[in-house]
This record gives structure tokens, C-alpha cells and sequence, in this order.
């Protein structure tokens, strides 16, 4: 059901949907052994556009499992297929995906009850049906073929598929064994020669014949090829957009095929989004990127055992509870898995996977001294057996007071393609929806977007990508309430405080609720009557 936000504050343009948004921050100082706490509003206008363009998307890796999955799962849920399993009938949907199975909650009926709707209703977003896909691979496989190689999917449902998928056939891609496994040669039947000036030139025009054959509006590119090592930053080679650009026209070696992806689609003014942990966004890509207003975002799927951590972490640190070990054991048998086999590959992954606590330790100096962590232990090993069912084991051991330990163990199984799959889904979709997205101070005349560096994303990233200077934040919640909350300010609501006074304080209980007609008038104590004003908090043993 479509949301129609009822304010004079909000604004239905056929073009827009433009909010007058009060931003709430808190400005905190220090003044002697005081921190004061001051709290600050921008008066803001925001607006969305309401046409959502016809959307294409360009997969690297469109060969391997996700991206083989990803296409898939678009053609069965638009066609509306299902198919048998042992367990009965299964339907096409798209769970793990926050954009179509996630709900918020907008607020309470006239019976103080929740009313939740699906995230997609808050602003209009792109239909998963309408997307079209396309990519390369440096493997020719079709992508029926490739969804076979993948063992992600149900036969049943790749038969009803095949004729459809077979027809998907990635374009020759760039190909540098420097910088992924060894291992990874034998798939390399499908790759565009020629220097990395014409690699990128190729791709470029890749872009533009994907665009003018399917009559898409908007183009994004994401990475879900294989992990790369990461690449040195090399200064005079890849620090900045110019110096990068002649590394390219010398063909330096050590840029690596996902940055020239990178600087084709900015300088095509392509969306570019990392699936993968490698240092892709060199800072030559981050400054061409912010100097043409192009969207960049990653890195690197946060799809399972890190999810799960970001969650885990953050409800410990919180509760006052003190993670000092963490172990994250994992192996799979997927080609993800093959690739990681190799220590500069395995080493990306590991420098991901082992960042995400960072942000929730930093935030209690009562747990921790500070540059205090917890002892971090990441291992990844490769048994092809169990294909793309990854095995996750981890283990968190916390103290608890009074010399006390918490040891959480946890088990995760799952088909590790179909918890990432939702989420290349999710980042297309929020990256476009982003693109429509402008504010301005009111009162200026000059509407500006999000910064080129979109970290609005990071819920969906293991190792967020921000701008210079500003924050990482790793904890799922804060994440999520993030991108909620921004597009509840896109219709003029207030974020969700959580705080349920309506169901707590009589004067502003509903007369069911109440039931005691007393306590309204019950006259408040003087002592509990508190004047919030610059509240000054008063540093206690050097606590912040
Ligand atoms: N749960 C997950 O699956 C998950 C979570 C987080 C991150 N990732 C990352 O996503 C990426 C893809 O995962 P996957 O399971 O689909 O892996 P995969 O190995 O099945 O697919 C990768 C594909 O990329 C292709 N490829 C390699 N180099 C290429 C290049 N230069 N250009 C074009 N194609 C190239 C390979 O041929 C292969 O088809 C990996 O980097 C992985 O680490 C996956
Ligand atoms: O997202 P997550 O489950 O923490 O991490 C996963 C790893 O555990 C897995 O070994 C790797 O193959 C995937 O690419 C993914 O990165």
C-alpha cells in the first residue's frame, strides 16, 4: 500500500516528492572538565525524484555464483516461477533482501497499534522486474551453464530457466593473473587483449552497446568477480585521478582490472560498487570520482559470519559486556572459496572481515583503554566438497563482572551465494534510488546529492567505503537506522525514536490505555522537573 505522508511539509510534485526536513544533530564541546552538549538543527530541503528510470545493471564476475545466481533470481521472481523440492513447493522470492522483505515501522493506528510497511513503499524505488542485466566474465560460460558450475540453484528451477540464461553470454573482460589466484587461470578463456588504455576503452564501449541494445536510462556496474590482492598506492602512479589516468596510458602493472572497471564506469558516469574486499578505490579513482559527481560504494558483501558480527559486537559492547576474543573460522567449496586458497587473495578477506569491530570497541572507553581490542582471529579455508554451503564457526569470549566469562559459540550453515545474491539486489537499488535523492539548505537556491562516496551502503558492505575524514560505521542497527531514517527524512517523518512515549506517559496515553483517570492529574514532584538546556555533563574519572 503506497505511503502518502499527510504534512505541510511535504510536497507531491508530478517531478518530486520535496520534504522540509528539520536535521537534529548534538554539537559536542569540552570546557574545562565539562563536556557540553548543545543541540543543533539544519533547516533542510529535500527532494526525490519520482520517475524511476528503466535500470541496468553490469555484473564483473556475471559468470561466477553470485552473479550467476543474481540473474536468475531476477527472471524467476518476475516470471513468478516455483518449483518442487523434498520439502514441498518453493516459490521465487527475494529474502535477505532489505528493499523487498524488509518492513519499517511508519507509526501507530488509532488503536496505538505498530503499522509496518515494506521499506520499498517509503519512496518510489526500481522493480526488481524491470532490471536488465548484463557483464563480463573472463570465463565465456553461458550463464545457464554458469548457474550449473555454480551448484547454487535447484535443478528444477535452472530448467525452467535454461532457455532463457543460455542466451546471457558475458562480454571478454580484463584479465591480470598478478592479481588473483593461480588457480583461477583454467576459467580465462574469455578475455579482451591489449593494453590497459584499450582494456578500458573497450569497456567503455561495453557500456554504451549494453546501454543503446536495451534501452536502459541508467547504468550501474558492481564488481562480483573474484578477490583481488590488493594493489600498492604508489605515489606519482594511482594517488590521484591524473597521475592515474597516465599510469593507464603506460600501462603501469600494478593497476589492477577492477580499478580500470572502476575508472570506466566513473568516466562513463556509471555508479561503480565493490562486491569484494581488494582496494579497488585507489585514491586516483576516489578523487575522478568526486570530481565528476559519480556515485562509488563498497567494499566487499556483508553477507553472513560479519553480518552476524556486526550484530553480535555491537549488543556485547553495548550491554557493557567485554568481547576480548573473537575467532571466525569458515570453509566452503565454492570457486570464492578456491580463489581465497591463495594468501594475497585470502589476505583482502582477512583485512575485511577483521575491521568490522573496530567502530563498537572505539565507542566504550569504560570496556576499553584506549587502542585496546579484542584478540581478532579470522581463517577461511577451501574444501571443495560442500560447494557453496559454507560452514561458519565462530566463537566470542567475553568478561562479565566480577571476573566472569560469556563464551558464545555459533554454527552457520548456509548456501553462501544466496545470502549475497539479495544484496547486490539491494545495493543497485538503494544506489539508484540515492541518485534521485537532492537537499539544499532552505532558503539557498542550490540542490546538491550525497557525496560520489555513497556510505549510505555500508549496511550492505563488510569494510565501508566513506568519505575522507568521516566516520566507519560497522554496527548493523545503526546502519540500518541510517538508511531508514534518511528515507523517512526524504517524507518529511522524523526518525524512529523508539521511545513509545504515547504508551508511556498518561498525559499522552490514549483513554484505553490509561484506564486510571487519576494518574493524569497527579502532580509532578518538583524534584523530577528538569530544565534542558545546554545540558552540562560532568566528566566522571576521566570518562568521556
Ligand atoms: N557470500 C558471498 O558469496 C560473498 C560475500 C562477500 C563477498 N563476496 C565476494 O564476491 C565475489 C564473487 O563471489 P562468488 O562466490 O560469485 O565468486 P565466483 O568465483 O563464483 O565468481 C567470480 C567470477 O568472477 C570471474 N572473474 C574473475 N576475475 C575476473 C575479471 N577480471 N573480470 C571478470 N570476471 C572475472 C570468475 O571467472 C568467476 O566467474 C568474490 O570476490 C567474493 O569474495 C562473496
Ligand atoms: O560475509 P561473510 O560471511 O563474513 O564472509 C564470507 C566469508 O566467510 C567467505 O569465506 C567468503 O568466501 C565470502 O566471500 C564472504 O566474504
Amino acid at each position: 500500500m503506497e505511503v502518502v505522508v499527510n504534512s505541510p511539509n511535504v510536497k507531491y510534485t508530478s517531478n518530486y516528492i520535496e520534504s522540509n526536513y528539520d536535521y537534529h544533530t548534538t554539537k559536542v564541546g569540552k570546557k574545562e572538565n565539562k563536556l557540553i552538549a548543545t543541540p543543533h538543527v539544519e533547516h533542510l530541503q529535500i527532494r526525490t525524484g519520482r520517475k524511476v528510470p528503466k535500470l541496468g545493471v553490469m555484473l564483473v564476475g556475471w559468470g561466477g555464483n553470485n552473479g550467476s545466481t543474481f540473474t536468475a533470481a531476477i527472471l524467476a521472481n518476475k516470471l513468478g516461477l516455483s518449483w518442487p523440492t523434498k520439502k514441498g513447493i518453493q516459490h521465487a522470492n527475494w529474502f535477505g533482501s532489505i528493499t523487498q522483505s524488509s518492513t519499517v515501522r511508519l507509526g501507530g493506528d488509532s488503536d496505538g497499534k505498530d503499522v509496518y510497511v515494506p521499506i520499498s513503499n517509503l519512496l518510489p524505488m526500481v522493480n526488481p522486474d524491470d532490471i536488465e542485466v548484463d557483464g563480463w566474465d573472463i570465463s565465456k560460460l553461458n550463464i545457464a551453464d554458469a548457474c550449473k558450475r555454480a551448484q547454487v540453484l535447484e535443478p528444477f528451477l535452472q530448467d525452467q530457466l535454461r532457455s532463457l540464461l543460455v542466451d546471457y553470454k558475458p562480454r571478454p573482460s580484463i584479465y591480470n593473473p598478478d592479481f588473483i589466484a593461480a588457480n583461477q587461470s583454467d576459467r580465462a578463456d574469455n578475455v579482451i587483449k591489449g593494453t590497459k588504455k584499450q582494456q578500458v576503452e573497450q569497456i567503455m564501449k561495453d557500456i554504451e552497446d549494453f546501454k543503446t541494445k536495451s534501452g536502459v536510462d541508467q547504468v550501474i556496474v558492481l564488481w562480483t568477480a573474484n578477490t583481488e590482492r590488493f594493489a600498492d598506492i604508489i605515489p606519482g602512479t594511482n594517488d590521484t585521478a591524473a597521475n592515474l589516468e597516465a599510469a593507464i596510458a603506460n600501462d603501469h602493472p600494478e593497476i589492477s582490472p577492477s580499478t580500470l572497471f572502476a575508472w570506466a564506469s566513473v568516466k562513463s558516469n556509471c555508479t561503480y560498487i565493490n562486491g569484494s574486499p581488494q582496494n579497488t578505490f585507489v585514491p586516483g579513482v576516489i578523487e575522478l570520482a568526486e570530481e565528476l559527481g559519480v556515485f562509488i560504494a563498497g567494499d566487499d558483501f556483508k553477507s553472513g559470519q560479519t553480518k552476524l558480527k556486526s550484530v553480535l559486537v555491537d549488543f556485547l559492547v553495548s550491554a557493557g559486556i567485554k568481547p576480548v576474543s573473537i575467532v571466525s573460522y569458515n570453509h566452503l567449496g565454492n570457486n570464492d572459496g578456491k580463489n581465497l586458497s591463495a594468501p594475497q587473495q585470502f589476505r583482502s578477506k582477512e583485512i575485511s572481515k577483521s575491521n568490522v569491530v573496530d567502530d563498537m570497541v572505539e565507542s566504550n572507553r569504560i570496556l576499553y583503554e584506549p587502542g585496546e581490542k579484542p584478540d581478532h582471529c579470522v581463517v577461511i579455508k577451501y574444501v571443495p566438497y560442500v560447494a557453496d554451503s559454507k560452514r561458519a564457526m565462530d566463537e566470542y569470549i567475553s568478561e562479565i563482572m566480577m571476573g566472569g566469562h560469556n563464551t558464545l559459540v555459533v554454527h552457520n550453515t548456509c548456501e553462501d551465494s544466496l545470502l549475497a545474491t539479495p544484496l547486490i539486489l539491494d545495493l543497485v537499488v538503494l544506489a539508484e534510488l540515492c541518485s534521485r535523492i537532492q537537499f539544499k539548505k532552505r532558503g539557498e537556491a542550490v540542490f546538491c546529492t550525497f557525496h560520489p562516496v555513497l556510505s549510505i551502503l555500508s549496511y550492505l558492505c563488510k569494510a565501508p567505503l566513506v568519505p575522507n575524514n568521516t566516520p566507519v560505521i560497522n554496527a548493523l542497527c545503526k546502519q540500518r537506522e541510517c538508511i531508514e531514517n534518511v528515507l523517512r527524512a526524504c517524507i518529511g517523518l522524523s526518525p524512529d525514536s523508539n521511545m513509545l512515549l504515547e504508551h508511556k506517559v498518561p498525559i499522552l496515553m490514549s483513554k484505553a490505555e490509561r484506564n486510571v483517570e487519576t494518574t493524569v492529574t497527579k502532580p509532578i514532584k518538583k524534584n523530577y522537573e528538569l530544565e534542558i538546556k545546554n545540558t552540562e555533563i560532568p566528566i566522571k574519572n576521566g570518562i568521556n
